[in-house]
């Protein structure tokens, strides 16, 4: 059965009144279109913020083939295979794990790896890059010492317009009817009722009466007056700003869109960093189209000999317009749930990622589905019966990949 991205979005807004598929979406017409794995190591749980996602995929890379014989833990087969295969194993359903400070000593690192890692993540949104050259050195060393076959993976930030870190952990919370001022003007620690967005020209074309939605839906304001680049708002909807809580403008049912490129000049900084380090992947965040992706692979081509693969990251609405393009250019596929529930309706995200997914097998590409899979193992060590249902129908279905959370 063909594959028509057209019926895809077509779908997602049919079931959601307030996009219109006959508008304009970026100000591009919307002809639109339209593995699970268990992470029971509780010493690698953090107190802060830290991630481990896991993924799957299907294809596979410059792999080693270590000849090892130790202590073989849970499962001597599977373990074995992993050694010896990595990527390449028999088990279809790979994990890729995200590596925050929680889970980057050599010892957490070899846990993971014995427990499933194919993947390790790291995402250039945190950290300095001395912080994620260590760990990619640990990884390193560790495949040479024991034998493990874990590929590496940079995510790049991508441009995205969010709440500054200020580093402070805790989160506010808006009040219905309080009002906020929402500016690019840089300040330290936090002033009351005052949110400093990441990017300079955040309010461009933003108009009064356009509605701010935080993170996909957790806090919704209206803007009310607009005085220079800062936006006067007042909470329609009460909710949380978290850290880099992400921003988004609405007018009509429609986003709107601000030219952002996918590659920022930290991301080409990034990705000259990888190509140093002799990573494996490059995640591309916020792809739009399949040229940015061509952009990319074509760098890698022309500054490295060594094949890293480009995975376009699917999150954008436009980028599911465009989606059969960006399959074909890239090495394979993301489907970046978290930042896309920002964009399409969560209640129609199962049927994106199983249409995403279907199109990637269609293709013979691998694909990730990331984010959120075990999500309230941050908190317990054990996932809730839903977490497991749903994470298994997921890594038994068509996907190539899960991905897992555990901060
Ligand atoms: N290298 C790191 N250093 C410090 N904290 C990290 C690091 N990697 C992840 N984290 C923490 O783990 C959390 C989850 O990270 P993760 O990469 O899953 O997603 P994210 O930053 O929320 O967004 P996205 O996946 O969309 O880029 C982050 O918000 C951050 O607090
Ligand atoms: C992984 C990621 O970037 C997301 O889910 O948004």
């Amino acid at each position: 059965m063909a594959f028509s991205s057209d019926s895809m979005l077509q779908k997602i807004f049919a079931k959601s009144p307030a996009f219109d598929s006959n508008k304009r979406v970026f100000g591009k017409p919307v002809s639109i279109s339209g593995g699970a794995i268990s992470c029971n190591e509780r010493n690698l749980k953090s107190k802060g913020k830290i991630a481990v996602k896991a993924a799957a995929e299907a294809d596979v890379m410059g792999l080693k083939n270590h000849e090892v014989n130790l202590d073989l833990g849970f499962d001597v087969v599977a373990e074995r295979e992993l050694r010896e295969k990595g990527f390449l194993g028999m088990r279809k359903t790979k994990l890729v794990c995200t590596i925050g400070p929680a889970c980057c000593s050599l010892e957490d690192l070899e846990r993971l790896a014995m427990r499933g890692m194919n993947v390790a993540r790291l995402n250039m949104c945190h950290n300095t890059r001395e912080w994620h050259r260590d760990v990619i050195r640990k990884i390193r060393k560790l495949n040479e010492l024991k034998g493990f076959s874990v590929s590496v993976m940079i995510d790049t930030e991508g441009s995205l317009i969010h709440v500054v870190d200020h580093g402070v952990p805790s989160s506010l919370k808006a009040e219905e009817g309080s009002v906020w001022v929402f500016t690019a003007q840089k300040f330290e620690g936090s002033r009351p009722f005052t949110v400093q967005a990441n990017y300079q020209a955040f309010s461009e074309g933003i108009m009064v009466g356009d509605e701010l939605v935080i993170d996909g839906g957790m806090a919704r304001f209206e803007v009310v007056e607009k005085m220079g680049n800062d936006l006067h708002c007042k909470c329609t909807d009460p909710g949380l700003f978290l850290p880099r809580a992400k921003l988004s403008f609405w007018r009509d049912g429609k986003l709107s869109y601000h030219g952002l490129p996918t590659l920022s000049p930290k991301d080409w900084a990034d990705v000259d960093f990888g190509i140093s380090e002799g990573v494996d992947f490059i995640a591309m965040s916020f792809v739009n189209d399949a040229d940015s992706v061509k952009d990319l692979k074509n760098y890698l081509f022309a500054k490295t000999s060594k094949s890293i693969r480009v995975l376009a990251k699917i999150e954008t609405l436009e980028s599911l317009q465009k989606l059969e393009e960006i399959v074909e250019a890239s090495d394979g596929i993301m489907v970046a749930r978290g930042d896309l529930g920002v964009e399409v309706p969560l209640e129609q995200i199962p049927t994106v990622q199983e249409d995403i997914t279907r199109l990637c097998r269609q293709m013979n590409k691998p694909v990730i589905i990331a984010s959120q899979l075990l999500e309230s193992m941050v908190e317990y060590p054990t996932p809730t019966r839903a977490e497991v249902s749903l994470s298994s129908i997921t890594s038994n279905g068509m996907m190539a990949a899960a991905f897992l959370d555990m901060a």
